[in-house]
């Protein structure tokens, strides 16, 4: 569904300053899947996810999704594809929100303001997200977390194939961050919405299948899940038990040229984190990663 290759964004912020968000970033995601994304602050997170949005556009790269190029759309062409492939759900959906209007007016509102008025639908979406019995109910009496899948189910007025949430857990607790990752992932598995989640909650991204890093504008590692998250919920045993920690594997994301990005607290733990070098060797088929200052290995087999 997704192909980023060597995605850069770059903002001009005056005449001499510049920002590159995006320093070359390769992702893939494919049809149907639910995947996060997680980084530190400015790693470039919210740039990716309006990229992949059609709500800016790289400033260089590759990227297609749903077999259009978007790079190459007019401005007419990414309005369209705007409206009619992607769904958008933000931390702090209440300003997208009218406090003193009901659940069900809420989700009809868009639908009003595109000329459709579809009050069977609203109701339908809001079933569909586990708030059928509250459509009625004025949103400023709603918790947080309906907020907000109420939000989630206006995401979903135009069927989108892309949802697109930044950060849609960031002001609810633990337990209802896990009732919203639930939806999330019922959408997905009952319309087969791929699902893309910028988090930087490591707590959320153990109940996803794969999640990448991205370090400095660009992929660093990825964590895959090692069995399905959708077929322990189909068991109906999921539990804390099993979502731990182990039952997730981190892979370092190598590019085309070779180039991986090592964690910044392995780089610390070998005493090389003010070196911009490092030896490079095969000790018994493996290949290890030495502060340069070391004595040199022995590389070649005894
Ligand atoms: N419109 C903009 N103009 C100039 N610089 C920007 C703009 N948007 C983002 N940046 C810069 O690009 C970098 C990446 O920002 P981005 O918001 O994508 O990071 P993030 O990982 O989403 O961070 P956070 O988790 O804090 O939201 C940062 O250095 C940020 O200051």
């Amino acid at each position: 569904m997704i192909t980023c290759e060597n995605l850069v964004k770059i903002y001009k912020i005056d005449d001499e300053h510049e920002v590159m968000a995006l320093q070359g970033l390769d992702l893939q995601v494919e049809d149907g899947e639910m995947m996060g994304i997680i980084g530190n602050s400015g790693s470039g997170k919210s740039t990716l996810l309006n990229m992949l949005g059609g709500l800016d556009r790289p400033t260089a790269g590759k990227l297609i999704i749903n077999d259009r190029d978007l790079l190459r759309l007019t401005d007419k062409e990414l309005v369209q594809y705007k409206r009619d492939t992607v769904g958008f759900i933000w931390q702090n959906n209440a300003r997208n929100l009218v406090p003193y209007l009901t659940a069900v007016e809420n989700v009809e509102l868009p639908m009003l303001l595109k000329g459709r008025y579809k009050r069977d639908r609203a109701k339908e979406l809001l079933e569909m997200i586990g708030m059928g019995h509250r459509i009625n109910s004025k949103l400023n009496m709603l918790s947080g977390g309906e907020q907000q899948r109420v939000a989630i189910a206006i995401s979903l007025s135009n069927n989108p194939s892309l949802l697109l949430a930044d950060e849609p857990t960031g002001s609810v607790d633990t337990k209802t961050a896990d009732i919203i990752l639930d939806v999330f992932r019922e959408l997905n598995r009952n319309l087969g919405v791929t699902v893309v989640i910028v988090t930087h909650d490591m707590q959320l991204t153990r109940k996803m299948d794969r999640v990448v890093a991205i370090r400095d504008g660009k992929t660093s590692s990825e964590i895959l899940r090692r069995s399905i998250y959708s077929d322990i919920m189909n068991e109906n045993t999921l539990n804390e038990t099993n979502v731990e920690d182990d039952t997730h594997i981190e892979y370092a994301v190598l590019d085309n040229a070779g180039r991986i990005q090592v964690p910044r607290d392995y780089l610390d733990s070998i005493g090389i984190s003010d070196s911009n070098k490092l030896q490079v060797v095969l000790e018994d088929g493996r290949i290890a990663l030495l502060n340069p200052n070391r004595r040199p290995v022995d590389t070649k087999p005894s």
